[in-house]
């Protein structure tokens, strides 16, 4: 091989990402770090997705899938060389076209209220805005006397809503106003305990082609195998009760290093009622605890609180 094959610099790594402000914020880090981490340099390359230009609410849609597959589609054409995806949007049903080869260490996966007051401050009737349905259920259960409003858009427009006085507060996830430079809006972050997250908020899903090897290889600097563990043993629960995005569906767990600490909870959309169960156990056994602690909660009647199941 002569010297100057040897000495050109590496290709640059075409990166795909959502063109929202949240995608692309979140896409940069990843790219700078890697670049840190590997001398690689990489370029973002924006991509629109579906789910970005549709004005329908996004349950009707069927799931977040649909800023998941634009972005696995230009992976395929090779347009992309990988993608970063929020991981709570990433379906659970895998894409055997790709594979997740990195999932970094998570930012704070609490959700959070914006607004004047936290929620203990909020006046019965005040409005609530958040369109997902696993919050309003726990919010309804820690406070049943608010109305809670239904919302769809980025985090500018939600907070936008508190602004101009249409709504009280919004819940957002913590991560997202923090890659957002919004973090100091925050008035009460919601302890686990109190509000289970989705599965996966707060952390990313660093994806690319399967059987790219040498790509593979190299995104793996960026995993983080207690992340790693305790979003597998998240997802597993919420693939295990076939329940979707849009599912009243929590779970949290964590990862010392030694103990993976799980929970999870279905909760009835009017906050009444819930099937909460935790468990523990080995790291490497992530999976596992999420499909037993799924299968424990559809036998107190998890399927029954989702809506028409009957497992
Ligand atoms: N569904 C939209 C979405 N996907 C990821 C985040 C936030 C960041 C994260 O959870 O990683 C958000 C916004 C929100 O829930 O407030």
């Amino acid at each position: 091989m002569s010297e100057s094959l040897l000495m050109a610099s590496p290709r640059v790594l075409r990166l795909g990402t959502r063109r929202s402000l949240m995608a692309t914020t979140q896409s940069q880090q990843v790219a700078d770090r890697l670049t840190a981490l590997t001398g690689r340099p990489v370029e973002l390359v924006g991509v629109t997705t579906f789910g970005d230009v549709t004005k329908a609410h996004l349950a009707q849609l069927g799931g977040t899938g649909v800023f998941v597959s634009a972005l696995r589609d230009k992976l395929i054409e090779g347009e992309i060389d990988f993608a970063v995806h929020s991981l709570k949007d990433l379906p659970t049903k895998p894409d055997p076209r790709v594979v997740i080869a990195a999932i970094p260490t998570r930012d704070d996966p609490r959700d959070a209220l914006v607004g004047p007051v936290g929620l203990a401050g909020l006046r019965p009737g005040d409005k609530v805005g958040t369109g997902s349905p696993r919050r309003v259920a726990q919010l309804r259960a820690l406070r049943p006397d608010l109305e809670y409003v239904a919302i769809r858009g980025n985090a500018d427009t939600r907070i936008g809503k508190v602004t101009s006085g249409e709504l009280r507060a919004v819940v957002l996830a913590a991560a997202g106003l923090g890659r957002l430079g919004r973090a100091a809006e925050i008035s009460e972050l919601f302890e686990v305990a109190d509000m289970l997250p989705a599965p996966g908020q707060g952390a990313l899903a660093v994806e690319c082609r399967a059987g790219d090897e040498a790509l593979i290889d190299l995104l793996s600097v960026l995993d983080d195998t207690r992340t790693r563990a305790a979003v597998t043993a998240e997802r597993e629960v919420l693939a295990a009760l076939e329940a979707g995005c849009s599912a009243p569906v929590g779970a949290y767990a964590s990862d010392d290093g030694h103990i993976l600490n799980l929970t999870a909870a279905v909760v009835a959309f009017d906050g009444t009622r819930s099937v909460r169960k935790s468990t523990a156990g080995d790291p490497s056994a992530a999976m596992e605890l999420g499909r037993e602690l799924a299968t424990a909660m559809i036998a107190e009647g998890a399927g029954t609180l989702m809506g028409e199941r009957t497992h």
